[in-house]
């Protein structure tokens, strides 16, 4: 794991020395965004116009921010339309690589080696982390974005030409609703789990997990009237939240030391978890081999043996009882 200063890659762990032990995830540095008409994004200079073919995307199936992506890439029927990169699941001292082995694709457009020539590709000069995923524009061969939560809004409706347009998941009725359950659900549940997992005081920890665990009861409240976040509808919060509910039961709660309870204790969020998994195409998305090497094997400061558990034995495909929640049609 490291970063690159001024281009040149750095073997280092995240720093948690100046914020009391508290992981701070940094900010994305790549925010330009694909339109229909090529039009810039407000405040934005650079144009990138939606078309067929032109762009790919750099994704680890380990990774519950770059597997937004690819859900949105199934579910919108982009399969055909944006093309992909896995990376290897191991990520050690060269960062994340493109060995070819266990499913990684290997760097399809270059041949590189490691992600980070693609940062470098795109800009020389880049100085900080290398993180999944990126949006790559073939044209002009640069990153658009390496923001999943802004890659995911493009994919919503930017290729909606040659995309499944019915399928809208952030329709502009509910968009406020949606935004205002993400700044609940990032902080405390998506990067909450990475906090709790990341944090290298006990106060820190402790800070995490009481707050991931209560926004998690919250969920599940709101999940005992509701099939979906959000009503009948499944919409990107859902998204947004089952990438982390997926990996919780096998990484989350022993790795990252989140072990008040396991999704599967929770009727609800259990059986939510299983309702979208059985959507057609998100299965496909899920990797666990990749989610649980690169977890246990990757993070040495927190599981030094590299040792992946064997369980726990989880069965997604098992049925769900959500429908009970849902209005008739
Ligand atoms: N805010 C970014 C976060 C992406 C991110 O942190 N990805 C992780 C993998 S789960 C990564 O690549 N980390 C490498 C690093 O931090 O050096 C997004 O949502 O796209």
């Amino acid at each position: 794991m490291g970063l690159l200063v001024d281009g040149v890659w750095h073997d280092q762990w995240y720093d948690t020395s100046k914020s009391g032990g508290r992981f701070e995830r940094s900010v994305s540095q790549f925010r330009d965004w694909v339109t229909v008409n090529g039009q810039p994004a407000p405040g934005r200079e650079r144009s990138f116009q939606a078309e067929p073919g032109r762009y790919h995307l750099y994704v680890s199936l380990a990774c519950p921010w770059a597997h937004r992506t690819l859900i949105y890439r199934q579910l919108k029927k982009l399969e055909e339309v944006i093309s992909v990169d896995v990376v290897h699941h191991y990520m050690g001292k060269d960062g994340w690589t493109f060995l070819k082995e266990d499913g990684a694709t290997g760097d399809s457009l270059y041949g590189s080696d490691f992600l980070h020539q693609i940062y470098t590709r795109a800009d020389p000069k880049y100085s900080g982390r290398v993180t999944v995923p990126i949006l790559w524009d073939k044209q002009t061969e640069t990153i658009v974005s390496n923001e999943s939560s802004e890659i995911i809004r493009m994919l919503n409706s930017a290729f909606d030409e040659w995309a499944d347009r019915s399928v809208d998941l952030s329709p502009a009725h509910l968009l406020s609703d949606i935004d205002a359950l993400n700044e609940r659900i990032y902080p405390s549940i998506n990067n909450g789990v990475y906090r709790a997992g990341f944090a290298t005081t006990q106060s820190a920890y402790e800070e995490a997990y009481n707050e991931l665990f209560q926004a998690l009861d919250e969920i599940e409240a709101r999940l005992s009237v509701s099939r979906y976040l959000l009503g009948d509808q499944l919409t990107e919060a859902d998204i947004r939240l089952f990438t982390t509910l997926i990996r919780f039961d096998a990484v989350y709660y022993s790795h990252f030391k989140c072990n008040q309870r396991r999704i599967s204790d929770y009727r609800n969020m259990s059986n939510y978890v299983r309702d979208i998994l059985q959507i057609e195409g998100i299965a496909e998305t899920v990797d666990m081999l990749h989610i649980k090497a690169h977890y246990y094997g990757s993070h040495a400061t927190i599981n030094p043996t590299g040792v992946v558990p064997v369980g726990p034995d989880l069965d997604f495909a098992a049925p769900h009882d959500r429908e009970r929640l849902s209005e008739p049609a």
